[in-house]
């Protein structure tokens, strides 16, 4: 049945392609002469060359080297129009701008909206695409529950990357094992935070695993080609397009469906006699069914619309944290002061797992300041994408493109945490000191907490700033911890090999 799907999904595919050229090149002359195309001229622009059709090279150029266009128009000191291929230019504006484009209300720059239109929700996220996006209930669930619970999930977290480290980088101690860093971590990741978000039932699914995987990548996939279909165009297209993506949702809600129903009946049989037993997880989902329920809108309670709502927390948590962490596990074990770095997480692991029983809980994680810090500078030093914080202007005076302040760009990986040596100092602090002297260092702490990994500032855009800063972060930041200090029990006959990852793996 697979098989049959890819034939005809190929031979659609080789139509689709054809269409698309010609309908993209008809729908740039029309952009090109419209009042937007003409805003467009008006830029500074970055990555054109004088050459033969400069800007539609520069377009597909960007799809491989837009990490140089950024560099080339960084050092423009200004805003500049950048080719984004599989969609429109990007305006990218100079660090200086960041205080005051943060400031701006989703009146001037609309956050939702740039995330609809990139990810082209209307046409990849199923029928309630549009309602799952504006009415975002799993986002609330987040922002209300799992930050809240946090120090309650730090045991369910562990308990699956535990296991899921020995599955997938074994437990051969003698010989190096080589391990693909990137899919282990995505495993990793995934089966940890749906251990949070879905409960260990679906977490554990290895087809979910996968699935889901599958998922959401290829809207990503899809979206990206959407975006370069004119409008007329997309509602033919995309059910072509999005053919493969919804056989993937079809196999995640044939895993779902039956855990949602077993959750909703048992939640409303408990909401109707308390003494019924059964115990609601503590997990996303939970929270999610008993939000459903409350609305009074028995189509909130859709299998189906809950598993999207499953799989958009999956589509803007996995990637992120997998990526992240796979940096930092590369960047620490690559650098120059690599072995010193790894020496040091490695007695800070020691100390406070054995100060913390045994157990690693959120205040074991929360002392972790050399982890905190380590992973803050990867997240500094390698970014997740290379524009962040993207905005859609729906206020043609939203935007001021405006020069840049002189800032230097620090290209060292420099792990270190001030903050450690400030407390050092504050416990060899035997007299009582006086007010002044409390008062700065009192100031002094305040400032060092800017240097966590979950502050965020408009020096430290990893997890965005303001209001639509990251609300999966703190949750992100103890996931990426436990992997970080899991990952210092990996040994080579009783050699220290902690997160020789990239190149070879020595695992338990
Ligand atoms: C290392 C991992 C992560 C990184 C680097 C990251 C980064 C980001 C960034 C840059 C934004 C956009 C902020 C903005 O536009 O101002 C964002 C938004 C968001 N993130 Fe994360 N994220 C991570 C993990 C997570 C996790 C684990 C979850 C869920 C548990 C999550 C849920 C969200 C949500 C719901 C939003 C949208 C917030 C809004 O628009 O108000 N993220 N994230």
């Amino acid at each position: 049945m697979d098989r049959l799907l890819d034939v005809q999904t190929d031979k659609m595919i080789g139509t689709v392609s054809v269409v698309l050229v010609i309908s993209i090149i008809f729908n740039k002359l029309f952009e090109r002469f419209s009042s937007e195309g003409k805003f467009w001229n008006d830029q500074p622009w970055t990555g054109l060359r004088p050459e033969w059709l400069a800007g539609a090279r520069a377009y597909f150029r960007s799809f491989v080297s837009v990490r140089d266009m950024l560099d080339d128009g960084y050092h423009k000191k200004q805003a500049f129009a950048l080719p984004m291929f599989g969609g429109k230019p990007w305006l990218v504006l100079p660090p200086g701008a960041a205080k005051e484009f943060i400031s701006k209300s989703d009146a001037d720059l609309d956050a939702d909206l740039i995330h609809i239109q990139q990810l082209q929700v209307k046409y990849t996220l199923g029928p309630k695409g549009i309602h799952i996006m504006k009415r975002p209930l799993q986002f609330d669930v987040l922002r209300r529950q799992v930050t809240r619970k946090l120090p309650l999930l730090t045991n369910s977290v562990y308990d699956e990357l535990d296991p899921g480290f020995k599955q997938y980088w074994g437990t051969n101690t003698k010989d190096w094992t080589e391990v693909e860093a990137f899919p282990t971590c995505l495993r990793l990741v995934t089966r940890a935070a749906n251990r949070v978000f879905a409960g260990s039932e679906i977490c554990r699914d290895e087809r979910f695993l996968e699935h889901s995987k599958l998922y959401t990548q290829g809207l990503v996939f899809v979206a990206m080609a959407l975006r370069l279909v004119p409008n007329f165009l997309k509602p033919v297209i995309a059910p072509l397009l999005t053919l493969r993506s919804n056989m993937h949702f079809r196999i995640c809600l044939e895993i779902c469906g039956p855990v949602i129903g077993d959750r909703i009946r048992n939640t409303k049989e408990k909401l109707e006699n308390p003494s019924y037993g059964w115990e609601p997880p503590i997990d996303a989902l939970q929270w999610l069914v008993e939000e459903c329920i409350r609305t009074k809108d028995h189509t909130e309670l859709e299998p189906a619309l809950i598993t999207r709502s499953l799989l958009l927390l999956n589509a803007v948590a996995i990637h992120t944290t997998s990526i992240s962490i796979t940096h930092a596990i590369l960047n620490i074990n690559t650098f120059e002061h690599s072995a010193e770095t790894i020496a040091g997480l490695r007695e800070e692991c020691d100390r406070i797992l054995k100060e913390s029983g045994g157990i690693w809980t959120k205040s074991a994680l929360n002392d972790s300041l050399r982890l905190d810090s380590t992973i803050r500078e990867s997240m500094r030093y390698d970014d997740l994408e290379h524009l962040s914080v993207g905005r859609m202007v729906v206020n043609p005076g939203g935007v001021s493109t405006q020069v840049d302040d002189d800032r230097s760009s620090p290209l060292e990986f420099q792990p270190s945490d001030p903050r450690e040596e400030f407390l050092k100092q504050q416990q060899q602090k035997e007299a009582r000191p006086s007010n002044s002297e409390d008062l700065a260092r009192h100031q002094t702490a305040l400032d060092l907490k800017t240097t966590s990994l979950v502050t965020t500032s408009d020096a430290f855009l990893a997890f965005g700033h303001g209001r639509h800063a990251c609300p999966g972060r703190l949750f992100a930041a103890q996931e990426m911890k436990l992997m970080l200090a899991e990952l210092r029990y990996r040994e080579n006959g009783g050699e220290a090999c902690w997160l020789n990852v990239d190149v070879h793996q020595c695992s338990e």
